[in-house]
């Protein structure tokens, strides 16, 4: 009997609960933008593996840091104390993050955990235990940031009590307009949610999971000045389309927003277990030992995350996402000529969602099997991307910021090819049965 694959031997042992595969993609290894599978084919990653590649795979600057770091290691508990890299980590992100006032930092492992120190720190420090949040976002897969997602992957787990889901007003599918949701928040405020019971409302400045949504202009500024009329505060999510990946450094500076509290994770570590979440002392200094976590803001992936701000300066990857995005979009826009499948393509940056319809007057969504399809013929031609979206019908683009005019075209052409060979039915169901995940 020949050796199992990777592939089976993750079969044999990596629990179902975790995975969210899309392709059979196993990997051995990556550099640049691309990951090395089993066999050594090499694919271009236009997923950013769901967005902690920002700097792509084995950067010179993530490899030196985290080496010296580990090389010397400064404790591995920054609870007991102090470390170099967490500390001077902690000043870079209170020196990049608008806010006012005296202001800390809490570290994290996860876009999760640091969700979930946010909103049970809030709900301690200003004794309000409602909150906000919106359909279709992901704030996380713990109990607490599980409990204020509107994902429909997270319906196998009953909301957080106190939590108000509103809608997040679409463009492309205006089902409830921007005005709508404000006038059901304020009706909400008059009868079943008291606005001075609400600690805070969750924003995602773009939403990801849900669908690659950018909000109609003006709709989180005016939702924000509702929340500041009742002291709530504004928590702003920005673990996926932050760091540069929407073409500003932080994504709600897109929106004019002022956030209280700003979440970090993904890029940040940049592929090391790294969250962060910035605000007030009047929060963040609730109470000692209340957010616990023992290796989080260790030295190492302090380090890495050191390194990763410092490319976003030296190698302008806030100009690059734009510029490099607008290339990617228009790209994919340009597609539509040829496939009527591509309903809509919005973004900002490099966080791209192409929302694949069954008509375009109608705007139905495909079915997922045939999203599912597009991205496992993109896996056999050379490119792994992933799709989002509450009907399983919006492709997602989060490649490295790093890819180049040359990758950008590569990636278009597959995806090109890859519709056109679903569209001849060139893979069948069985091929993506096992990748229809969420
Ligand atoms: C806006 C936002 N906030 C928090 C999270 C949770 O981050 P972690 O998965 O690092 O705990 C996420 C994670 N999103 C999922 C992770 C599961 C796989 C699907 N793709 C994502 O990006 C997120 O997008």
């Amino acid at each position: 009997m020949s050796n199992p694959s990777l592939r089976q031997r993750d079969a044999a042992c990596i629990a179902e609960i975790g995975r969210l595969r899309f392709s059979p993609l196993s990997l051995v290894g990556g550099r640049g933008n691309r990951l090395i599978e089993e066999g050594g084919r090499e694919v271009l990653d236009l997923s950013g593996s769901a967005g902690p590649a920002m700097l792509g795979y084995s950067h010179p600057a993530i490899v030196e840091a985290v080496e010296q770091s580990v090389r010397s290691m400064a404790g591995a508990s920054l609870l007991l104390y102090p470390n170099e890299p967490a500390v001077s980590l902690a000043e870079r992100l209170l020196a990049l993050t608008p806010g006012t006032g005296e202001r800390r930092v809490w570290f994290g492992h996860s876009g999760s955990d640091a969700n979930d120190c946010a909103l049970r720190v809030l709900a301690a420090a200003t004794g309000r235990s409602r909150f906000i949040s919106f359909i279709g976002s992901y704030h996380g897969n713990l109990s607490g940031s599980m409990g204020i997602s509107g994902h429909t992957a997270m319906t196998h787990t009953l909301p957080r009590p106190g939590v108000l889901l509103l809608p997040y007003p679409d463009p492309y599918r205006p089902r409830f307009s921007a005005e709508e949701v404000l006038s059901l928040l304020d009706y909400q405020f008059e009868t079943t949610c008291p606005p001075d019971q609400v600690a805070a409302v969750f924003i995602e400045p773009l939403m990801s999971d849900g669908g690659l949504i950018v909000p109609p202009p003006g709709f989180l500024k005016a939702l924000e000045a509702r929340c500041r009329r009742h002291g709530i505060r504004i928590v702003v999510d920005e673990v996926k389309v932050g760091l540069a990946r929407s073409g500003l450094l932080h994504c709600f500076q897109h929106e004019g927003l002022t956030p209280d509290l700003v979440v970090f994770g993904k890029a940040l570590g940049s592929g090391l277990p790294l969250s962060a979440v910035v605000g007030p002392s009047e929060i963040m200094d609730h109470a000692p030992a209340f957010a616990l976590l023992t290796t989080a803001g260790n030295p190492v992936a302090a380090a890495a995350g050191n390194a990763a701000l410092r490319t976003i300066e030296t190698e302008g990857l806030v100009e690059r996402s734009a510029r490099i995005g607008k290339l990617f979009a228009d790209g994919l826009r340009a597609l539509g000529d040829r496939h009527e499948i591509i309903g809509d393509v919005r973004g900002r940056g490099l966080a791209i969602g192409v929302d694949l319809v069954e008509d375009r007057t109608t705007r139905a969504p495909v079915p997922a099997t045939t999203t599912a399809k597009i991205i496992y013929r993109g896996y056999e031609l050379g490119a792994a991307f992933t799709y989002v979206g509450l009907k399983a019908n919006v492709l997602e683009f989060m490649p490295p910021l790093t890819l180049t005019e040359d990758e950008v075209a590569e990636g278009i052409a597959i995806v090109d090819r890859a519709m056109a060979d679903v569209a001849a039915g060139k893979v069948s169901d069985a091929d993506v049965a096992s990748f229809m995940m969420w």
